[in-house]
């Protein structure tokens, strides 16, 4: 642990106290991930001919997020945690590759935002920790001086420099203020609630969730919302670009987490989308946008801005190329086929293998397979 820990040439930490074994970490499907996985599909294309109505049964997939949070946190226990439902992911896979080593991959850890916060359960577990600095989406500064000042009130001396060093002095009693929140009065800004006021007819049952959207018949429009991204339980600023992107009636989405979120803007509005944005807040303008858009060559520039480009073209007739489409697949597993399955036609172009893979018979899922022992 202490070679792999200071193998960075200008660390100047001493060997680790190990108070648990080291931890071993397979991953059943992908023993390995390659740090080429992300560079893998920088080539490839989704080619959507939108229109389609989209009709029928799509089972969802872990969320990365949670799954990224999740496997690191193991690292705080000791014996084996099995976890479930963990999405087959270029970042589920790089969080894997980093566990799994334990080395301070730079190369991986710069390329997700994730890999940063192994730093609390490696300092936590040996004393001291050196990690690269976080990644992920470039959707503003995403500073990091608050998780810093935190594991200084707990008694960790922190070093920034091009690496993240923390090495424990001493754990003083510290306290974390936890603002409590009025969750009731947030609550009505969820998605579900927007979507139901807007229109869309939803069953939540058990475990599935029944929606159906307008008819084409009655007019197919939602009507417009505002909304405001906002921490749990408000509206997450994960959804909001896909929102805006439903939106077809007069509408304001204000970004609130981040200053900046609004990338996909200048890509929908290469297909028409009649926005504009002010600021951190993007106005919707009415009836032009939705089923109206003309086809377009656009080009992801993050995961969730990418998303919105997708279930926009999938909305209105054309067809469309998108690119950049490495940053979409850090986020949804098994997109196009999922997709298929409920009518899109939406095939992935391999730029590398110059050709067109259709997904729709259905690829194996990994789903309930991918199983991570920690
Ligand atoms: C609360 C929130 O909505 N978090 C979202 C945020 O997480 P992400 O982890 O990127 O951001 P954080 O939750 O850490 O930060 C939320 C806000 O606090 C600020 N901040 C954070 C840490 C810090 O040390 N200093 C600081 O100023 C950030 O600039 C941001 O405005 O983007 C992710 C990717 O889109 C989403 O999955 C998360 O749901
Ligand atoms: C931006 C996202 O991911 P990351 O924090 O890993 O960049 C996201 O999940 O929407």
């Amino acid at each position: 642990m202490a070679s792999t820990f200071n193998s960075n040439p200008n660390s100047t930490l001493s060997s680790p106290a190990l108070s648990l074994p080291h931890p071993k970490i397979h991953n059943y499907e992908n023993p390995r991930m390659l740090s080429s996985d992300l560079h893998a599909k920088w080539d490839a294309k989704l080619i959507i001919n939108g229109g389609s109505r989209l009709s029928g049964h799509v089972s969802l997939s872990g969320s990365k997020n949670s799954a990224l949070a999740i496997l690191e946190a193991a690292l705080c226990c000791s014996g084996t945690s099995k976890l479930t439902n963990v999405s087959n992911l270029s970042d589920t896979r790089m969080m894997a590759s980093i566990l799994y080593s334990l080395e301070p991959e730079l190369s991986g850890i710069a390329k997700i935002r994730g890999g940063f916060f192994v730093i609390g359960p490696l300092l936590g577990r040996f004393g001291e920790a050196v990690v690269g600095l976080p990644g992920g989406c470039d959707i503003w500064a995403r500073p990091i001086d608050i998780y810093i000042r935190g594991l200084q009130a707990l008694g960790a001396v922190v070093e920034v420099r091009m690496w993240a060093c923390a090495k424990e002095s001493k754990w003083a009693p510290s306290y974390l203020l936890l603002q409590l929140l009025d969750l009731a009065s947030l609550y009505h800004t969820s998605l579900l609630d927007k979507l139901s006021g807007a229109g869309c007819k939803i069953f939540p049952r058990h475990s599935n969730l029944k929606l159906s959207a307008i008819p084409a018949s009655k007019g197919g429009d939602l009507r417009g919302f505002n909304v405001r991204t906002q921490p749990y339980p408000g509206l997450p600023t994960d959804l909001q670009p896909q929102t805006m992107a439903l939106l077809s009636s007069s509408s304001i989405i204000e970004e609130s987490v981040f200053e900046n979120h609004m990338g996909h803007v200048r890509e929908l509005q290469k297909f028409g989308a009649k926005l504009e944005v002010c600021g951190s807040t993007a106005l919707v303008f009415g009836k032009e946008n939705g089923r109206h858009f003309s086809g377009s060559r656009v080009a992801a520039t993050d995961l969730r801005g990418g998303m919105s480009l997708v279930l926009a073209r999938l909305a209105s007739e054309g067809t469309t190329e998108i690119s950049g489409i490495s940053h979409i697949d850090r986020g949804y597993e098994n997109l196009e086929s999922k997709l298929c399955l409920i009518g899109a036609d939406i095939k992935r172009q391999d730029l590398n293998k110059g050709h067109a893979s259709n997904f729709s018979t259905p690829v194996r899922t990994s789903i309930t397979e991918s199983t991570y022992d920690i």
